[in-house]
């Protein structure tokens, strides 16, 4: 079962380091772990220096992956200039670093993902015909036709609507717990990582301010001290724990 922690990690743009000494507990099979803090806080650069996009100090120390390139990587940018349908984009991301023979197991695995994103009836539309939110689908598509052991999206459900966001992040849940998987992602609504995720990860200016179960670590307090807000964390009637913004304060 794959496993991974962060440790003392680092990233530079260009000589300057951006993230510095994030060192986080063990994150395991089947967890989903929502990124969040506010804006340039390093979350993406975060996931570029996992990924090995970007440079930086520490390790990224990953154990029992079943595959040779065990992350797959979902970028906030999901805009495409390739001259693709999007059931070619899916294969084509199934297809990388593989063998170019194309399976029954891969096209079985290809449907069952356009079905699950309900996508399946744009599967052979151009993918610059298509609306923000269906990019972010197909990129989504891309990404989980990898099978990979971690995977890391930036904001994947920034362009979708209400349904969708939940339906998104119900399949991540689902897809981490049954294929075994890390699934990290970075998030703004923290009212979807309440509810959704097994641990949350806070950035704060490049360092780590804090890594555990959510209710452990949204408090009034980081949200004071890292958003800028003021706030109240109530139970909905389903027993999530919710956010209820009363204002903004001023640093
Ligand atoms: N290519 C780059 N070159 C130089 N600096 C960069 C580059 N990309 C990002 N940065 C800087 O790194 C810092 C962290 O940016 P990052 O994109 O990781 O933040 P983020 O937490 O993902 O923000 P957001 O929530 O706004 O997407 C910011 O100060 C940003 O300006």
């Amino acid at each position: 079962m794959v496993a991974l922690q962060l440790q003392s990690v680092g990233a530079y743009h260009g000589r300057k380091l951006f993230v510095e000494e994030v060192t986080t507990p063990v994150m395991k099979a089947g967890e989903l772990i929502a990124v969040i803090g506010p804006n340039a806080a390093g979350k993406s650069t975060l996931f570029k220096r996992i990924t090995g996009i970007l440079k930086g100090p520490g390790n990224v120390h990953i154990e029992g992956a079943r595959a040779k390139s065990p992350i797959a990587y979902m970028p906030q940018d999901t805009s495409a200039n390739a001259v693709l349908t999007v059931y070619e984009s899916i294969l084509l991301a199934r297809k990388q670093g593989k063998s170019w023979t194309v399976s029954n197991e891969d096209t079985r695995l290809i449907d069952t993902i356009l079905q699950a994103l309900n996508i399946a009836p744009i599967a052979f539309r151009d993918l610059g015909a298509l609306s923000g939110g269906q990019r972010q689908l197909v990129s989504i598509a891309q990404a989980l036709s990898r099978q990979p052991d971690i995977m890391l999206m930036d904001e994947p459900t920034s362009a979708l609507d209400l349904h969708r966001q939940i339906e998104v992040l119900a399949l991540m849940k689902k897809q981490a717990r049954q294929n075994r998987m890390i699934v990290m992602i970075a998030i703004h609504d923290l009212n979807q990582a309440l509810r959704f995720a097994d641990k949350v990860l806070v950035i704060e200016q490049g360092r780590m301010r804090a890594c555990g179960v959510p209710r452990d670590v949204v408090t009034v307090d980081m949200l004071r001290e890292v958003y800028r807000i003021e706030a109240r964390i109530e139970q909905c009637s389903m027993d999530y724990d919710h956010v209820i913004v009363d204002g903004t304060t001023r640093r």
